[in-house]
């Protein structure tokens, strides 16, 4: 068995991961990202085709970073002389008086540029959608589509050019702490003096080895495409946006969808959440209850689309009791930085989140404040072994 030293090692070769030892590399750190699976896989939680960016958000402090955000994408699509981003807007809709009002407020006081959509206009700017009743609409101009499997072998490419390593197919077996970390995979031996755990739903299995548990719940979501009636009603090129459909009485949770895009014909539209399940047995959970919210809701609101899945593919969500991502050290081993719990909507803030996690782990002040991101807001959680 080998044993190697290094600067740092990043277990969890996913979206965050990948930012992460890019970011560490950057700043001249000798990094090993080390991946279970052989790389690319579709496994986790950040394989696919598509994400949607934006800056529709409830709070305040996520507008903010998608700011910084936004530019480090571009700077990286240069850097790699890549497209990452496309840009089509984002539709919000959602009952007049409920989170649609906390989302539109959030985008004006932060002068993000959005067109509201009254009413009578609404067929006119978006074809082939009716409006439910007593639903508003605005769009989110400078939202759009991430292409995330793109991403993810550029991200862990210009890590590669930057010296960095990756070893895939090496399972992290067992962490041992202290002042230099040791990590066992099934093949080898490797330390370093910080280590940052980016394992996605796999986080709380990895954490067991340092004494932790979160209360994290790992959620199967059925990823649908619905074909279209007439080939490209809902098309990326005839400038259909991606939409959030805002949680009502009908359905619990959001709605939300991607112009036909990558599946010619094919529109993504998914529910926000899903069956609980362990991450290894993803695929013996077969419950389809998502689906058929889906189905009632597509005939309603989008009868351009045929209300039966053409294709469903699968992916999971790490999710927190209150949806905030975890960006911390270790509570008792500071050398540790953990990224988890990204709640379904981490991958547009990959760039930043390697940006934090890096600066976590170097012991720098992180550029923005993380308090909403500390483990320590679990502390009442009964699942929390702090
Ligand atoms: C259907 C779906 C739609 C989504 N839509 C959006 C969206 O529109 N916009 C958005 O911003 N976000 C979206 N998200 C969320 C986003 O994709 C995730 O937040 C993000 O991908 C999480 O990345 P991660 O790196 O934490 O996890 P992962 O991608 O799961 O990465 C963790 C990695 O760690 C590896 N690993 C685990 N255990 C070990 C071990 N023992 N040894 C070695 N390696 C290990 C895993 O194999 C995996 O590769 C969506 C997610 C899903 C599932
Ligand atoms: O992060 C996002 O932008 C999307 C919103 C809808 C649910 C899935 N994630």
């Amino acid at each position: 068995m080998s044993s190697q030293d290094y600067d740092c090692i990043v277990i969890g070769a996913g979206v965050q991961g990948s930012f992460t030892a890019y970011n560490l590399a950057k700043n001249n750190k000798n990094t090993l990202l080390l991946e279970q699976f052989v790389l690319p896989h579709s496994r986790g939680s950040s394989h696919g085709q598509t994400r949607i960016i934006r800056k529709a958000y409830d709070e305040d402090y996520y507008t903010h970073m998608m700011e910084e955000c936004y530019q480090l994408w571009t700077q990286l699509e240069k850097e790699a002389n890549v497209k990452l981003y496309r840009r089509t807007g984002l539709l919000v809709m959602g009952p007049e008086k409920g989170d649609y009002q906390v989302f539109k407020s959030t985008l004006e006081r932060n002068k993000v540029p959005i067109v509201i959509l009254p009413r009578e206009e609404f067929s006119q700017h978006i074809p082939h959608v009716n409006l439910s009743q007593g639903n508003a609409a605005l769009v989110d101009t400078t939202a759009g589509v991430l292409y995330a499997d793109r991403t993810l072998k550029t991200v862990q490419g210009q890590f590669q050019k930057l010296g960095g390593m990756i070893k895939d197919g090496q399972k992290v077996i067992d962490i041992t702490p202290g002042s230099v970390v040791t990590v066992t995979t099934v093949s080898g031996m490797y330390r370093a003096k910080h280590l940052v755990i980016t394992a996605g739903p796999w986080a709380n299995t990895l954490l067991s080895h340092t004494g932790l548990q979160l209360p994290l719940q790992v959620i199967k979501i059925n990823v649908c495409y619905w074909r279209e009636k007439v080939p490209g009603s809902y098309n990326i090129q005839h400038r259909f946006p991606c939409f959030i459909q805002l949680e009502s009485e009908e359905a619990k949770h959001h709605i939300y969808g991607l112009p036909s895009n990558e599946y010619p014909g094919l529109m993504k539209l998914c529910y926000h959440t899903g069956p609980e399940t362990d991450p290894d047995e993803r695929d013996r959970q077969t419950d389809r209850g998502d689906i058929d919210i889906l189905q009632r809701y597509i005939t309603r609101c989008f009868p351009g689309l045929v209300p039966i899945p053409a294709v469903v593919e699968s992916c999971m969500y790490t999710v927190t009791p209150d949806n905030h991502f975890v960006l911390d050290h270790h509570p008792t081993h500071s050398n540790i930085v953990i990224g988890a719990g990204f709640s379904g909507h981490g991958f547009k803030f990959g760039p930043i989140i390697g940006k934090l996690l890096c600066e976590l782990s170097q012991g720098e002040v992180p550029s923005y404040d993380l308090s909403p991101f500390r483990i320590r807001r679990f502390q009442a959680h009964s699942k929390s072994a702090l």
